[in-house]
């Protein structure tokens, strides 16, 4: 459904995507993460057909993105999305709908179909007097008064109490369960973690890793294992009334069952502790430096364009670096 292939996009000398390529299935939910300035809106813009790219292919719904008749197909929320503030939730999807030349008598039914969805209250007041979640619920309807087969949301959950994030995220669920395919980017990697069918993580311009969640913990994640023994060991500092040694292989492990037993004691529990998507991101993140120089004379010095892998296999988590 959306194929991007060496997406590059340099603003004067500096280089904001170096050279990203991705795929996205049908009926997915693929997530953009990365820390401010990674490149994710700026990737998110190029599939929207909003920033044009320095170079590299991106297909959305089968047309270049660029593509006027790709609009059709898709729907676009902003991270900002300024309302017009005097119109109602009505009036304001209804001249959407307008804008998209959907037919009177469908677009009515779709907007009171999707705010229903939404629960969305208070339809008639103006734009202007309704809260934030309110508003974000009214950027959401606005990208799905055309029915596009493609949605494209930057931080759709930014700014908004857990509870509408909650809301925000079990309706991005809905939508792909319904055949739609999504992609986001978010900071809250909780988010992401609960939402994503697989991830892609920016970092300086470069993609550095993508997968599933689980393949990406199982890559860049370090595993431990608390081992408990009944006698203090070498590897092991007091834990209650126990002994607990912290390693990080099963070999160690093994290691912490051989000292206990010569001590004349055992390993009486192991337990395992998978690291957190923050925790794995934080450590791709801090090889940030790694990247280089993020300005076209600094690649150029460095004698690679790219700085990051970028195979089309999005199944495989890639190599750092
Ligand atoms: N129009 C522009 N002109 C010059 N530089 C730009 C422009 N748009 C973005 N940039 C720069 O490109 C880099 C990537 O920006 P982008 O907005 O894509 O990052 P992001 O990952 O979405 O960040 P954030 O999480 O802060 O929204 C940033 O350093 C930004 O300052």
């Amino acid at each position: 459904m959306i194929s991007v292939t060496d997406l590059r996009k340099v603003y004067g000398e500096f280089v904001a995507v170096r050279g990203s390529s991705f795929d996205v299935e049908p009926g997915e939910i693929f997530g953009i993460v990365g820390p401010n300035g990674a490149g994710k809106t700026t990737t998110l813009k190029t599939l929207a057909g909003l920033v044009e790219p320095t170079s590299g292919e991106t297909t959305v719904a089968g047309y270049d993105a660029a593509d006027p008749a790709m609009r059709s197909h898709l729907g676009f929320l902003p991270e900002e999305s300024p309302l017009y503030e005097d119109m109602t939730a009505h009036s304001y999807l209804r001249f959407f709908a307008d804008l998209y030349e959907v037919p009177r008598e469908v677009a009515d039914e779709r907007v009171a179909d999707t705010l229903d969805r939404l629960e969305l209250e208070h339809r008639d007041r103006r734009l202007g007097d309704v809260s934030k979640g309110m508003k974000r619920k009214v950027a959401i309807a606005r990208s799905l008064v055309n029915d596009p087969d493609v949605l494209i949301y930057d931080e759709p959950a930014s700014g908004l109490d857990p509870l509408t994030t909650n809301y925000v995220l079990e309706f991005t669920k809905e939508l792909a369960a319904a055949g739609k395919t999504v992609v986001f980017s978010a900071h809250n990697l909780y988010h992401v973690e609960d939402v994503c069918d697989r991830v892609m993580v920016m970092n300086r311009g470069a993609v550095v890793a993508r997968g599933t969640v689980p393949e990406i913990r199982e890559e860049y994640g370090i595993t431990e294992y608390h081992v408990y023994t009944t006698v203090p060991t070498p590897e092991t500092a007091p834990a209650g009334e126990r002994h607990r040694a912290v390693v990080e292989s099963m070999d160690a492990v093994e290691i912490v069952r051989e000292s206990a037993e010569r001590a004349g004691g055992i390993v009486d529990d192991i337990r395992t502790r998978e690291p957190s998507l923050e925790e794995v991101f934080l450590d791709i993140a801090a090889d940030g430096d790694a990247l280089g120089p993020r300005t076209v004379d600094g690649e150029t010095e460095r004698g690679t364009p790219d700085g990051a892998p970028s195979d089309h296999t999005p199944d495989a988590p890639e190599a750092r670096r």
